[in-house]
């Protein structure tokens, strides 16, 4: 009998083969999401110039010494300055200029008055707003009273106080997120060096799946794996391009992958791997010239035949891996059964995509909490059993969450899969857990 793997060992050995993706340049929208190859460098001041925080009046700090509502300072308004504006004005002596938020601070000015500190130029009490400029141009010209002083750089922020020209905005390895594109675009940036998400094609595959949507026949089953392994692709942050499910004829199956390596830097499979006499993908792959992309290639797949394994593992005991076609593209493939197919897809599947991001931590966190529920579980020795569990987080009175297992460990409850927010991950050596017992869980968040 051939040896059975473990977790660990099949995840490093897929881990080995797959290098991150090449870089490319990417429009910086484009680039959400993904992983920064270099640092990038500030290549000039953020804000640019010094400029108002506030709408309000820029003045000279010894003008509007001591004033007040009482005794207010009367300057003489020179002029707007509007945000974008390229206006040459410089206040002097007496003067202020009514000045908008991210205005260029004038030459001669010190500090910006908010318009709540003033009378906003009507004569009266303290504005409350300016008047739009289009309703009252002269509010840009006569006079303005100021009610409370301003110190030196009040209400300007000075250039190069976000970020200074040189420094590291970003460094090598940062995940795109909106912020991070905010600030790419804030410096100039509108493009971004990046892995690119990769590009994963799913198949199903099983002659009695039909699409959703369309009536079953006898024996037929709706194709469920091909739409979760879809979903979670791309929510790993790939590409996903779903291929319908191919029936069980394994010409067919070869010739679909290898239609599809064109857009694909990963392939996943589901169905077909067990020792069924109908298990096609093991049929079509394991030939060592499955794939053989030209006699220049034969030795490359004959070296490298995907290889079928059995895990110490429930669900997804029978597993294969390998590097396919011209490109040696990675391709893995999950067993049939839908929970199964899954939890392979988070074992397995995410953490090669993440690699191919050039993400890190490739695996998910893991967390300690203590089993809920009345019933103790048990679990199949020496094998790795990943439950479904609904796990609620530490609370105030609570420092270890809490998970309830959810389901049994039938592979095939999908039902039970989707009310499941985490995986309950019991070692090869135990066999029972009772109640109240610590287990490490995996969040699906
Ligand atoms: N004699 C043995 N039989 C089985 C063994 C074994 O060791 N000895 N292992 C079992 C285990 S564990 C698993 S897991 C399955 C894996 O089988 P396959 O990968 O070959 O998967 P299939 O036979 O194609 O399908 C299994 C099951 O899942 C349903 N299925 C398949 N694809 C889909 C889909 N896209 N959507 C929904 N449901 C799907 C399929 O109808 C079968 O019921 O083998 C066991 N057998
Ligand atoms: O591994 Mo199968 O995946 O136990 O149902």
């Amino acid at each position: 009998m051939s040896k059975t793997w473990s977790v660990e060992e099949h995840l490093e050995d897929i881990l080995r083969s797959i290098r991150p993706l090449d870089p490319i340049e990417l429009n910086l929208l484009d680039a959400q999401g993904c992983t920064l190859v270099d640092d990038v460098i500030v290549p000039a001041a953020l804000p640019p110039f010094d400029n108002s925080s506030m709408d309000g009046y820029a003045v000279r700090t010894a003008d509007v010494e001591g004033a007040s509502e009482e005794f207010p300072a009367v300057l003489s308004v020179i002029g707007d300055i509007a945000a974008g504006s390229a206006d040459e004005l410089t206040v002097g002596s007496g003067e202020a200029a009514r000045i908008m938020t991210g205005a260029p601070l004038p030459p001669g000015a010190e500090a910006v008055v908010p318009v709540e500190w003033t009378d906003g130029g009507t004569g009266g009490g303290p504005a409350d707003s300016m008047p739009a400029h289009s309703d009252a141009p002269e509010g840009a010209t006569g006079q303005v009273r100021v009610h409370r002083p301003v110190h030196p750089r009040q209400h300007v922020r000075a250039k190069g106080s976000d970020v200074k020209p040189g420094t590291v905005a970003l460094k090598a390895g940062t995940v795109l997120g909106p912020a991070q594109v905010g600030l790419l675009a804030a410096i100039g940036r509108g493009t971004a060096t990046v892995r690119p998400r990769p590009r994963v094609v799913v198949l199903s595959t099983g002659s009695e799946l039909v699409a959703p949507g369309e009536p079953l026949g006898p024996g037929q089953i709706h194709d469920a794996n091909s739409f979760v392994l879809t979903a979670a692709a791309r929510e790993a942050g790939a590409i996903p391009y779903r291929v319908g499910a191919v029936a069980d004829d394994a010409e067919t199956l070869r010739a679909t992958i290898e239609d599809q390596l064109i857009r694909a830097d990963l392939v996943v499979t589901s169905g077909g791997v067990s020792v069924g006499a109908y298990d096609v993908v093991k049929e079509a792959l394991s030939r060592v010239d499955a794939f053989r992309g030209g006699e220049e290639d034969r030795m490359d797949a004959v070296a490298d035949p995907v290889e079928f394994r059995r895990l110490a593992m429930q669900p997804g005991k029978p597993q294969g891996f390998g590097l396919i076609g011209p490109d040696r593209t990675p391709i893995l493939t999950l067993p049939g059964n839908p929970v199964s197919a899954y939890v392979s897809f988070e074992l397995f599947v995410r953490p090669a995509l993440r690699t191919l991001m050039g993400r890190q931590p490739v695996r998910r966190r893991t967390v300690r909490a203590r089993l809920a529920g009345d019933d103790a579980l048990s679990s199949p020795e020496g094998k790795r059993q990943f439950l479904r569990g609904d796990y609620t987080p530490p609370g105030e009175e609570d420092e270890t969450g809490t998970v309830r297992a959810v389901g049994g460990a039938g592979s095939h409850l999908i039902a039970a899969l989707a009310q499941a927010n985490a995986l309950i991950d019991i070692p090869e050596k135990t066999g029972r857990l009772a109640p109240g017992d610590e287990v490490t869980v995996v969040p699906l968040d």
